[in-house]
């Protein structure tokens, strides 16, 4: 959930008048926390989570539509099998009456079941802990048992037709009939979208919402286009082109949707050209945004250990991303993907042609690789040796060698600053040999930065890899900016830096305190998730990132590696089934100190622990054999559970090993973070599937599949029901899903 203010949002025409405004403010907001926070240290290894849920909406045969009557059999209990589901729209008013009752536990000195807060669709619900969970071995054991309780606290409120699903992607959202109750949908209303697909009153109402889609589209110049290959199975016609939906086709009847400037058909009934043969076309943000996911965010001691942590999980997002794959259906169609990830970031791309490259740079300042929604483009920290804010290696230099037409050049030594470090203890001509190293080696994409921005914070001693991060974040333009809000007090407000640093959604967010908040300090947040049907499973994938969090801090571990190939991975994570099949790009020698982690790890791994040497044949490793960096392409199941013939010792014995290093911890504790562990490990075997074949398989088995990759109302609804089944943990499904959930 992004920053949530209130007040007048201003058009993208007016809003862009301020954007330097908005940006030269947020530096000094930023500048200002700095100062004040830079020292700050022994805060707590506090964490959260963040689970996002859709509101179904199910009927039943024989429902009264009219007057929402259940049909109820002799038990009392309502329903058997659902005939549809839709997205409930009323899922914005079920989170005002779980945050009252919030304000009300909390005045009368209790701790609320969670936190509760409205997100991107109308149809969503988010919740966090009530509070942040502590740092002990203990703690850990909350999270499932909070996420149970969110669950049933919302469960309590729901009204009888309807659930909340721990489900990424609703399989029909942006089909017919899409939303409940559909009287209330004027499926004329798209001013801010434009969609085809899905009207605006899908869209939550808090103004920043619908001011998020229009200001992205019209920044963009045109509508966000996201084309999802088709899952080809037997019947699924070849070419596979999709007739126009009945709002761009009769706009007789509905004379309000504008036929977009960007969206015409050159053969009538058909999508408009920007749809692709062979593939699914979305063309609006809902299709994104209106996704769900799960994610952890821990506070650090330190400014440099949140630093350290924000580097280290970066090669770790796109594996996880591939283990928790949980989106294998989009706008009623099977897709040939597994992941949400480029659906969210097609579709809040507000980058204009000139800055996606389709036209030379003419009124844009910047060619800019990636969308706002992406992974991320800097390491934070500049290498394993980081010590501090100011410390090793102190590197002043980001251009990446080949830096790309149109990005501003930024100093490319030491030498050529005024003031490079502040703290000038080494000499230039060190600093800018392992500049270059660090930067060609591992930052090796192309990353335009704001140089004003950049110049301002090394201005003010802020070291060249935390500059550079920032610069970069600050390239971009604010989206939603509030008329009453544009003049703050730099020292008390961090609005406008929020403002350009919650529209940049990347696999990691560094999060620096807030000013008016002396318990908070400097976190990290973990976004890449998926999420699975299970509280168990959900807190399964929590404890584990946050167990290989404190490995990383225990035993120093090292996964640095190019930021070329950590992208690589994002997109092979995507893919169907590739936490099975896929190959993915990983450090082998990730532990410095061996001694430290090797008689803890089991007998098989002894001597692993620096991983390193000559790879086994058919395993191929960058840049070459003999590199103590290289990387090597390994599978899902190497990386997680390590591999003996290959040398590497695996995140989870690692993970193993640290929880056994721990000392007086309970028995029971142990165990059942044991579970969680062994939990990863099965999925990461593949003797657990995922989420996504999970979904695909119950889809494609379903009576009334008809091989086509068609999922029909009826199907929709049974596969809701059941994962809505498998949610509350009524056992005869789960019996039927422990091959995925592993209960
Ligand atoms: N001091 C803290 N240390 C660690 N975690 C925290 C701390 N305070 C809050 N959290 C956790 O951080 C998570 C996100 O809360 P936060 O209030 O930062 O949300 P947010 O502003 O919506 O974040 P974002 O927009 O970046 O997703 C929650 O799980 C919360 O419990
Ligand atoms: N729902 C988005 C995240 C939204 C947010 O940044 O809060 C996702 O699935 O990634
Ligand atoms: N909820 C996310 C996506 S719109 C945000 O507000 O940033």
């Amino acid at each position: 959930m992004g920053l949530l203010t209130l007040g007048t949002p201003l058009s993208w025409d007016e809003a862009k008048q301020h954007a330097e405004h908005v940006r030269a403010h947020g530096i000094e907001q930023f500048l200002n926390i700095w100062n004040k926070c830079k020292t700050r240290r022994s805060d707590a290894l506090l964490f959260g989570d963040e689970v996002e849920y859709l509101l179904a909406h199910f009927d039943y045969e024989g429902d009264d539509e009219e007057t929402n009557t259940a049909k109820v059999n002799g038990n009392g209990v309502a329903h058997h099998r659902p005939t549809r589901v839709r997205l409930s729209t009323t899922a914005h008013e079920l989170v005002a009456k779980l945050a009252h009752e919030e304000e009300v536990a909390t005045q009368s000195g209790l701790v609320a079941d969670g936190h509760w807060v409205p997100e991107y669709g109308r149809f969503m619900a988010e919740a966090t802990p009530a509070r942040p969970f502590g740092s002990t071995l203990n703690d850990l054991l909350e999270v499932e048992k909070s996420m149970k309780k969110r669950r049933r606290q919302a469960e309590e409120v729901c009204a009888p037709h309807e659930a909340l699903l721990t489900l990424t992607v609703f399989p029909r959202l942006g089909c017919p009939d899409s939303f409940y109750p559909s009287g209330q949908l004027p499926a004329a209303d798209t001013s801010a979208s434009r969609s085809i697909f899905i009207p605006d009153s899908a869209i939550n109402p808090h103004a920043r919402f619908p001011t998020l889609t229009a200001n992205i589209r019209t920044r963009r110049g045109e509508k966000v286009a996201i084309n999802l290959p088709i899952f080809r199975d037997k019947n699924t016609p070849s070419p596979f082109l999709e007739p126009a939906p009945p709002s761009l086709l009769s706009s007789t009847t509905l004379p309000q949707v504008p036929v977009p400037a960007d969206g015409k058909a050159t053969i009538p009934g058909l999508l408009p050209d920007c749809a692709k043969p062979d593939h699914v076309y979305l063309d609006a943000m809902a299709f994104g945004m209106g996704n769900c996911c799960l994610q952890i965010t821990f506070q650090a001691c330190s400014v440099e250990e949140a630093r350290r942590l924000y580097d280290a999980l970066i090669p770790v997002a796109p594996i996880l991303t591939a283990l928790s794959a949980a989106s294998p259906i989009f706008r009623g169609y099977l897709v040939d993907v597994d992941c949400r990830w480029n659906t969210i970031s097609g579709s809040v791309d507000d980058r204009t042609r000139e800055e996606r490259g389709l036209e030379p740079l003419r009124t844009s300042t910047y060619r800019i690789p990636k969308s706002r929604y992406d992974s991320v483009s800097l390491y934070l920290s500049g290498g394993p040796n980081y010590s501090g804010g100011c410390g090793f290696p102190r590197l002043d230099m980001v251009t990446p060698r080949h830096s790309p037409e149109g990005t501003p050049q930024r100093p490319r030594s030491v030498a050529e600053m005024e003031d490079p470090c502040g703290c000038g203890d080494s000499t230039s001509s060190e600093k800018s040999v392992d500049m270059d190293y660090f930067d060609d080696k591992y930052n090796d994409i192309p990353v335009p930065i704001n140089q004003k921005v950049y110049e301002r914070l090394r201005e003010n001693d802020i070291d060249h890899h935390l500059a550079q991060h920032i610069s970069h974040l600050f390239i971009r333009d604010p989206l939603v900016v509030y008329k009453e809000l544009l003049d703050q007090d730099d020292s008390q407000s961090s609005d406008h830096f929020e403002n350009i640093q919650s529209t940049n959604w990347q696999t990691l967010r560094f999060k620096p305190p807030p000013p008016n908040n002396p318990n908070i300090g400097w976190r990290v947040e973990f976004r890449p998730l998926e999420l699975q049907m299970t509280d168990f499973e959900n807190a399964a994938f929590s404890v584990f990132v946050v167990l290989l969090v404190r490995a990383v801090l225990g035993f120093g571990l090292n996964f640095y590696m190019p930021l070329s190939k950590v992208d690589e991975n994002l997109q092979t994570a995507q893919k169907r089934d590739a936490a099975k099949s896929g190959r993915f790009w990983f450090r082998r020698n990730i532990c410095a100190n061996q001694d430290l982690l090797e008689d803890l790890l089991p007998a098989p791994f002894h001597s692993l622990a620096n991983g390193g040497g000559v790879p086994p044949p058919g395993y191929i490793t960058h840049p070459n054999n003999t590199d103590p960096d290289q990387h090597t392409l390994m599978t899902i199941n190497d990386i997680m559970n390590g591999n003996t013939t290959l040398g590497f010792p695996g995140l989870i014995p690692i993970v193993r090993a640290y929880l056994q290093g721990q000392p007086h911890v309970d028995r029971s504790v142990r165990d059942s973070l044991e579970r969680y562990v062994d939990f990863i490990a099965a999925k990461s075997r593949g003797d657990l599937v995922t989420t996504a074949s999970f979904l695909r398989k119950v889809a494609t088995e379903h009576p009334d599949y008809k091989g086509d990759s068609v999922i029909s109302e009826q199907i929709a609804a049974d596969l809701c029901n059941l994962v809505r089944k498998i949610g509350e943990g009524d056992p005869e499904v789960l019996e039927m899903a422990k091959n995925c959930c592993g209960v």
